[in-house]
């Protein structure tokens, strides 16, 4: 008996990239729309575009029905702010769990553990495509390294979790990904881990992946320029208050790093209390008013409807519209506080630009 692959239980095969691809291919008008706005993503991240970038949507995305009608819901939104922010849909299909828990969809499409990984691909792939197909932009966080190769091209926007901002591999990839890459603080609400992310991911790489036949390949980067910090708090305290958007600013200037700022109003800045989420909106927003320029953008974990639910055994049980992993605020909310949010940043423009501080 060899001794190779001894904690191996199986292994299968799995459709290769090219082959996901042309079964879901990516027409050329919604290709076009989605390089006008990763370049408007990448100017507003670059500070060329002086708009807030709103990433918005389920915490994960679990039921492609639900996700399409919020899809269709969060469109209409976005053309309604189009004046004051750009509108990504948050899609996220992989989630990094503390201990144990759903993975997401392109793990465990089924949410029953039985992991049909070549379903969940195309599953994802194919809601991919018929949110981006509403001229809606969308963006996932990127875990596995693999991933990307099936799903990347219908990316506007990408994160890389709090959990693994401070792995090699990580930092290799986003040097490589064709989208804007956002690093978040540390669990712990450190920030260093984040910085040397973005200085890292600014440097080509070169690292081994699988290519579009699912053959082993040297993948040699450019570097990606358009990585920027996320603020999601930390274990001990939110840190989307001024005085640390304004030291994570002194930070990245001293570390000669672009100083551009997404605030997650969700996981520790809302200390995983859905409800709080608004409350850091407004003060980002009163921050962006008095003139906090390294603010770029924030994240919303929304849904149709508020709160989370636990997987049940029986799937026909499950809510329509509710999130399974962290709690979302229900649509009515989002977008009543995303109106307000905006009506404030004009009243803010109207008023000579941004609204001087005391
Ligand atoms: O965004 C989702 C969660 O915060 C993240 O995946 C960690 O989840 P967990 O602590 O419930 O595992
Ligand atoms: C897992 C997430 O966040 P974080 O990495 O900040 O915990 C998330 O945004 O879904």
């Amino acid at each position: 008996m060899a001794n190779v692959d001894i904690r191996i239980r199986q292994v299968e095969p799995l459709a290769t990239p090219r082959q996901v691809v042309s079964l879901l291919p990516v027409d050329e008008k919604t290709a076009e729309s989605i390089r006008r706005s990763r370049q408007t993503v990448n100017d507003i991240i670059q500070g060329r575009d002086q708009r807030l970038l709103a990433i918005i949507g389920p915490c994960s995305l679990h039921d492609p029905d639900a996700a399409l009608e919020y899809a269709q819901k969060l469109k209409k939104l976005a053309s309604e702010i189009e004046d004051e922010m750009f509108v990504v849909m948050r899609t996220y299909f992989e989630k990094p769990r503390t201990v144990g828990g759903w993975k997401g969809l392109i793990l465990d499409p089924k949410m029953d553990g039985s992991y049909d990984i070549g379903g969940g691909i195309l599953a994802a792939r194919s809601l991919l495509l018929d949110i981006v197909k509403l001229g809606l932009p969308v963006g996932c966080e990127v875990l596995d390294p693999i991933i990307p190769q099936y799903i990347d091209e219908l990316m506007s926007w990408s994160s890389i979790g709090a959990r693994t901002t401070e792995s090699q591999i990580h930092r290799n990839l986003a040097s490589g990904l064709s989208v804007a890459v956002g690093f978040k603080n540390s669990t712990s609400g450190d920030l260093n881990n984040a910085i040397n992310a973005i200085k890292s991911a600014l440097q080509p790489a070169s690292f081994i992946g699988m290519d579009g036949e699912g053959a082993s390949a040297i993948f040699r980067t450019t570097g990606n320029d358009c990585c920027h910090l996320i603020l999601r708090g930390g274990d001990q305290s939110p840190n989307y208050y001024e005085d640390d958007v304004e030291n994570a600013r002194l930070f990245m200037q001293k570390e000669g790093v672009n100083p551009a700022i997404i605030i997650d109003c969700s996981h520790a800045n809302s200390r995983k209390h859905y409800e709080r989420q608004k409350r850091v909106l407004r003060s980002l927003i009163d921050q962006v008013s008095w003139g906090e320029k390294a603010i770029r953008g924030f994240m919303l974990e929304s849904n149709l409807e508020q709160g989370c639910q636990k997987i049940p055994e029986d799937l026909s049980t499950l809510k329509y519209g509710v999130s399974v992993t962290d709690a979302c605020i229900g649509w009515d909310e989002t977008e009543r506080i995303v109106h307000h949010a905006c009506d404030l940043l004009r009243k803010a423009r109207r008023e000579g630009g941004v609204i001087q501080p005391l």
